[in-house]
């Protein structure tokens, strides 16, 4: 479903150029979810920038979907789904009709559009909230609806930045839930950014560990604590021994050589 290749980018200009994300190689098989697990700065959201066409490579590329990132970005757009960090549910008018909107953009027709909307407003349990408007919305409430977004035009990959940050345990277990129903009932395959190893543990198939912007390591959570001598006990100390820092330390990119 994506296969990187040296993915780079580097921020900036020397002598202020930063290298956020050096070199990615990975792929992910289609029905996984993937975790990118690293602390703040360590490179995550970049990644995901990268893979949605948001940003444009320095060096390397990946196909997602079967698309190229830098030969036919509009292919990979059209099979994507992103929801940001801070989610895209929008303030002021009633959700239903700007999920019909959407999924009108997206080249469906009306009768369509509402069918679509009444699948996703089922899918994620937020039928009877579809006549408010967003602000009126709690965290949890509004991460749903940022989820039926990102998902009206049938994604076979969906990118999530941070899908709980800022939610209470109550409602982080709700999108929990959700995303492994996407996964195991819809083939969706998920790629996720999180600095919460207990996120990463309780939900990734994979993790793809980031430290510094480069991919420190890969593997199931249960196979990543093995591969520490003695077994690890969690993934704190998985991550500690990868790259000699606890997880909790922000990272500062390194900055460009050149
Ligand atoms: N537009 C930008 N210009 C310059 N540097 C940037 C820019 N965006 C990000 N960076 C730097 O790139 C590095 C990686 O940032 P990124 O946001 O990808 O990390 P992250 O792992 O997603 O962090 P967080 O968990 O805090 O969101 C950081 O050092 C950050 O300061």
């Amino acid at each position: 479903m994506i296969e990187s290749s040296g993915l780079s980018k580097t921020y900036g200009k020397a002598p202020a150029a930063v290298e956020a994300v050096r070199g990615l190689t990975f792929t992910v098989a289609p029905g996984q979810i993937v975790g990118l697990l690293g602390p703040n700065g360590a490179g995550k959201s970049t990644t995901m920038r990268l893979l949605t066409t948001l940003l444009r490579p320095t060096s390397g590329t990946a196909t997602v979907a079967g698309r190229d990132l830098l030969a036919d970005p509009e292919g990979v757009r059209r099979r994507i789904g992103y929801v940001a960090q801070g989610g895209s549910t929008p303030y002021g008018q009633p959700l239903l009709e700007e999920l019909e909107l959407q999924a009108m953009l997206y080249g469906m027709s009306r009768p369509e559009a509402r069918r679509r909307v009444a699948e996703v407003l089922d899918l994620f349990e937020v039928a009877d909230l579809a006549a408010r408007s967003g602000e009126t919305l709690s965290g949890g409430q509004r991460r749903r609806f940022d989820l039926a977004l990102g998902l009206l035009h049938r994604p076979p990959v969906v990118f999530l930045d941070e899908p709980t940050a800022g939610l209470d345990p109550g409602a982080r277990a709700e999108v929990w839930d959700l995303v492994r129903t996407l996964r195991g009932e819809h083939g969706v395959t998920v790629v996720l950014s999180t600095h919460y190893l207990d996120e990463a543990e309780a939900l990734c198939d994979r993790l793809l560990v980031i430290d510094r912007g480069r991919l420190a390591g890969d593997g199931s959570p249960g196979d990543l604590r093995e591969r520490v001598p003695g077994g690890a006990a969690d993934l704190e100390e998985v991550f500690r021994w990868l790259t000699g820092r606890p997880a909790s330390e922000e990272q500062p990119a390194p900055k460009a050589l050149v």
